[in-house]
């Protein structure tokens, strides 16, 4: 009884609307708090900034790569995805949100699925609960939306598609740029990511993230450290702040939210074909007493069935292959069971 009742927990948020104080469920003991650490909710001075990359500059590629070996991220700009696009989805997705919870529970995410209404899926690893709640998406997200709203659910389909055209398109360019950055092709040396019929073969996630209002921020969290499983994702985090990258040697470092930029990680699987070059940033999210902030997480990656290894290219004598090659399915099923161990366990 115990056991099922603690899955349920996991999978299904808080009613955030009608909780005044922090429940012990969610509040986090003292060494995992974002509070430990001066550079939560401000920016501060002393810590390196994000670098903030101009994809339109000749310098970029230089840029790019820097970024990708010492933080696994960065935030890009003319990109070329309109204003507009940005406030419609901050806007769809918080429509989605504000909905009543009994809604939002006929879309509720199956334990074994990444689409639907639920609790952060990483939720498991954790002994508490987190201040958050999310809505995945992959391709159409019709069926969910006439759940949503019987009669008007057009626009947020339109807008959701349109969004996931958009990242599509730029996760292509910036993978190019990031292998063109060491080297590579794609054409060569990355088969999966060639284009057929001028569209590369990918499997991706939309993933729409809330963080209501909290009552006790410096003891909740909004989203647990992790890695993403992705070659890259793309975040737009809206205008407030939240999202921290853990850099080496300076500890978190808050994200600072510019209009219109996107925030680029370097994914897990990036990390192996890198071989070990580029590496998979750990990042969380913390939340706030003041303002209800929404992001959303595109993760691109290759078709499920294909094989990730570190490229040819990357590796010699001098530069043995760090990791073993590994299949997408596969090393999604690895990292469902120990999580933030998973590239570690394929290391050579
Ligand atoms: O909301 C954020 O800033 C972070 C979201 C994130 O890391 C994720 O969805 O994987
Ligand atoms: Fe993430």
């Amino acid at each position: 009884m115990k056991s099922q009742t603690q899955t349920f927990n996991h999978l299904l948020p808080l009613d955030f609307d009608n909780v005044s104080t922090l429940p012990d469920s969610h509040a986090w003991s003292t060494t995992a708090l974002p509070s430990d650490d001066p550079c939560h909710c401000t920016i501060d001075d002393r810590k390196p900034l994000l670098p903030v990359i101009d994809i339109g500059e000749p310098g970029a590629y230089d840029l790019v790569r820097h970024a990708c070996e010492k933080w696994g991220a960065f935030q890009v700009i003319n990109h070329g995805v309109p204003l507009s696009l940005f406030r419609e989805t901050e806007f769809q997705t918080r429509r989605l949100f504000s909905l009543p919870m009994e809604r939002k529970l006929l879309v509720a995410r199956q334990p074994s699925e990444t689409i639907g209404y639920g609790s952060a899926r990483i939720s498991p690893f954790f002994p508490k609960l987190m201040w958050s709640e999310g809505f995945g998406i992959m391709g159409s997200p019709v069926e969910h939306a006439r759940q949503l709203w019987p009669q008007e659910h057009a626009k947020f389909c339109e807008v959701m598609e349109q969004w996931q055209a958009e990242m599509k398109t730029l996760c292509d360019k910036i993978l190019g740029i990031m292998l063109a950055s060491l080297g590579l092709t794609h054409e060569e040396d990355m088969q999966w990511f060639q284009p057929i019929n001028g569209c590369v073969r990918t499997q991706c996630l939309l993933q729409l993230n809330s963080y209501p209002v909290c009552p006790d921020p410096d003891r909740a969290m909004g989203l647990a450290p992790h890695t993403d499983t992705s070659v890259i994702t793309l975040l737009n985090q809206g205008n407030i702040n939240g999202l921290q990258v853990y850099k080496d040697g300076a500890g978190w470092v808050s994200v600072e939210p510019i209009e219109g930029a996107l925030v680029v990680n370097v994914g897990d699987l990036m990390q192996i074909v890198s071989n070990g070059r580029f590496k998979s940033v750990l990042h969380r999210a913390v939340v706030n007493n003041a303002r209800h902030r929404v992001s959303t997480a595109f993760f691109y990656g290759p078709p499920w069935d294909v094989e990730v290894s570190p490229l040819r290219k990357l590796v010699d004598s001098d530069h043995p292959p760090l990791y073993r090659p590994v299949i997408w399915k596969e090393y999604l099923e690895i990292k469902k069971k120990i999580f933030n161990e998973a590239l570690e366990s394929v290391r050579l």
